[in-house]
């Protein structure tokens, strides 16, 4: 399929195909590689799945996993080092990703597979949204610092 932002066109003058840019308007007959929305244009929402381990520091130490998360920020960190690791080595690295975060996340987002939904800025907390909209589409964060404990991220829209 097209990258996000753009359309698949049929020329008037002869009947080739071309690919419209809906976010800024120009026409190309090369089939596009990069979303439309490139690393220069504004964007202005993305779609994450993530993977919260809440330690003994998180602004909200439980979850529905556990009444009252007690190890250490350090165990936490190691804990996502594990599951990076296996996701790294993952075929489907999206379907693994739902699949650890459904069983391990500590946000309540687990029962979607770790999906926020579309957020825009200022909706997460800074370091989230900065890591979140310097992903592209398809890949990981590293492990990523909140208040509410840490984080993998994998962007999916
Ligand atoms: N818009 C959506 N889907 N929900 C509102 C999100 C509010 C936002 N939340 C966060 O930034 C944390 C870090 C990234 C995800 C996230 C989820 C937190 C983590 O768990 P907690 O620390 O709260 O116990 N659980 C839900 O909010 C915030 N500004 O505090």
């Amino acid at each position: 399929s097209l990258p996000p932002g753009w359309e698949k066109r049929q020329s008037r003058t002869n009947d080739r195909v071309y690919y419209f840019n809906t976010a800024t308007g120009q026409s190309q007959w090369e089939r596009p590689e990069h979303t439309a929305f490139g690393k220069g244009s504004e964007l202005t929402q993305v779609q994450c799945l993530h993977l919260l381990v809440k330690h003994e520091g998180s602004r909200n130490p439980s979850s529905w996993r556990s009444d009252r998360i007690t190890r250490s920020k350090e165990d936490a960190i190691n804990i996502l080092r594990n599951y990076e690791k296996e996701l790294k080595d993952a075929s489907d690295v999206q379907g693994k990703f739902r699949e650890l975060a459904k069983q391990f996340s500590d946000c309540s987002s687990a029962k979607r597979g770790g999906d926020l939904g579309p957020f825009k800025r200022r909706q997460m907390q800074k370091p989230f949204e900065d890591a979140s909209f310097a992903l592209e589409v398809g890949e990981m964060s590293d492990i990523v610092d909140t208040d509410s404990g840490v984080h993998l991220i994998y962007r999916i829209a």
